[in-house]
């Protein structure tokens, strides 16, 4: 099996540090890097994968290496199809690179998603796959690791949280048949296709350090929801306001814009299960009628406070992208929220005057 871990910003070098010490060295784990300066330093026979945990750095070798460059084309020789592809590179740039890689990508691929945000998946699907019967395997998953990156392929892992992570349902295939008790036999007959989605789901849930689970599709899409809530309103506002995670809810005025983030989230959601609601009775399937309390305003409310509380010590990664001089996430957290609005005709103003104030302070250089 050959595995690329596409992205080595935190999550990248986490998850591509576990893979190599966890699976049989059978195995490749190909990094992707973004240019070749990157992959040239990496190439050196001294260079590794650090993890640092408690002031403890374990050193990883055994990868290949291989150059990315979203503006560029991958070079011919890198021509041999890709197995399973574990997508770590930020939202705004997951379209470009895999249409980049689409010459290596065939329908016994595994794609898995590991980014912060949501409409990714539907990005892809719009842009490039739109083809069901040529298209990969999909794999999300939603994080709630905190990592940092020290220095290039040095990542600190700074908080220990989870991954979740559920298989998109195709035509023909329900993954989530016997859920909750999944196993692998779940993923249908061994064929070349369903082995690259077998081997990638029994990888990653074997990394036990990372806390992965393999869940239902829709608990995944359940915790994708609060989770982009969660950075609806503390991506932003530690953005505007150059502070720590723990610093935006513990004045009256940051709560007050949580309360109202929650509350479009939770109106949007509500519209969105009605119009679920009535396409699976014209279809007659069966679906839950009732909606979850978990998109609730007051648990959504909830989940912000307690993530700002577990991550009050960490920056941000929108405001870490602003001091950097990088594009944000922003378009995959409220402008998702805000996209969703615009579908099922719910007022979004406080999410998308969020969105306006996140470009503003990345058109106006300010030194932080
Ligand atoms: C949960 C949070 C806000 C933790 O920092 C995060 O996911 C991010 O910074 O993008």
């Amino acid at each position: 099996m050959r595995f690329h871990v596409l992205g080595l910003g935190p999550i990248g070098c986490l998850l591509a540090h576990h893979l190599r010490q966890t699976v049989s060295n059978h195995h490749s784990i190909t990094l992707v890097h973004k240019s070749t300066k990157y992959a040239a330093n990496a190439v050196n026979p001294s260079s590794r994968v650090l993890l640092e945990r408690n002031s403890i750095v374990v050193p990883q070798s055994g990868f290949q290496h291989e150059t990315f460059d979203h503006k560029v084309e991958p070079t011919t020789s890198k021509t041999t199809p890709i197995e399973s592809l574990i997508v770590c590179v930020k939202a705004h740039h997951t379209v470009n690179t895999i249409r980049a890689l689409l010459p290596r990508l065939t329908p016994d691929t595994t794609i898995v998603l590991m980014q912060n945000g949501m409409g990714i998946y539907e990005a892809l699907i719009r842009e490039i796959f739109r083809n069901p019967d040529r298209r990969p395997h999909f794999v999300v998953a939603s994080i709630t690791h905190g990592a940092f990156l020290k220095d290039y392929m040095h990542v600190v892992h700074a908080g220990v949280g989870g991954i979740q992570l559920g298989v998109v349902p195709e035509h023909g295939a329900d993954f989530e048949a016997s859920y909750p008790h999944m196993s692998l036999a779940d993923l249908g007959e061994r064929t070349p296709r369903s082995d690259t989605l077998r081997h990638t789901v029994a990888a990653l849930t074997g990394l036990a350090a990372l806390n992965v689970d393999w869940q239902s599709f829709y608990t995944i899409q359940m915790a994708l929801r609060r989770k982009v809530v969660v950075n609806a309103v503390v991506n932003p506002l530690t953005a505007l306001m150059d502070c720590k995670n723990g610093a935006v809810l513990a004045h009256p005025s940051g709560r007050a814009i949580c309360e109202r983030v929650c509350l479009e989230a939770a109106n949007v959601f509500r519209a969105q299960h009605a119009a679920d609601l009535r396409d699976v009775r014209a279809s007659s399937r069966e679906h839950n009628t009732t909606f979850p309390f978990q998109l609730t305003k007051d648990a959504l409310v909830q989940e912000v406070e307690r993530v700002a509380q577990v991550t009050a010590n960490n920056y941000s990664s929108m405001l870490m992208d602003i001091k950097r001089g990088r594009t944000t996430e922003i378009g995959f957290m409220n402008g998702y929220l805000c996209d969703l609005g615009k579908r099922h005709n719910v007022q979004m103003p406080t999410n998308s005057l969020l969105m306006r104030l996140i470009d503003l302070r990345t058109r106006i250089p300010v030194h932080l």
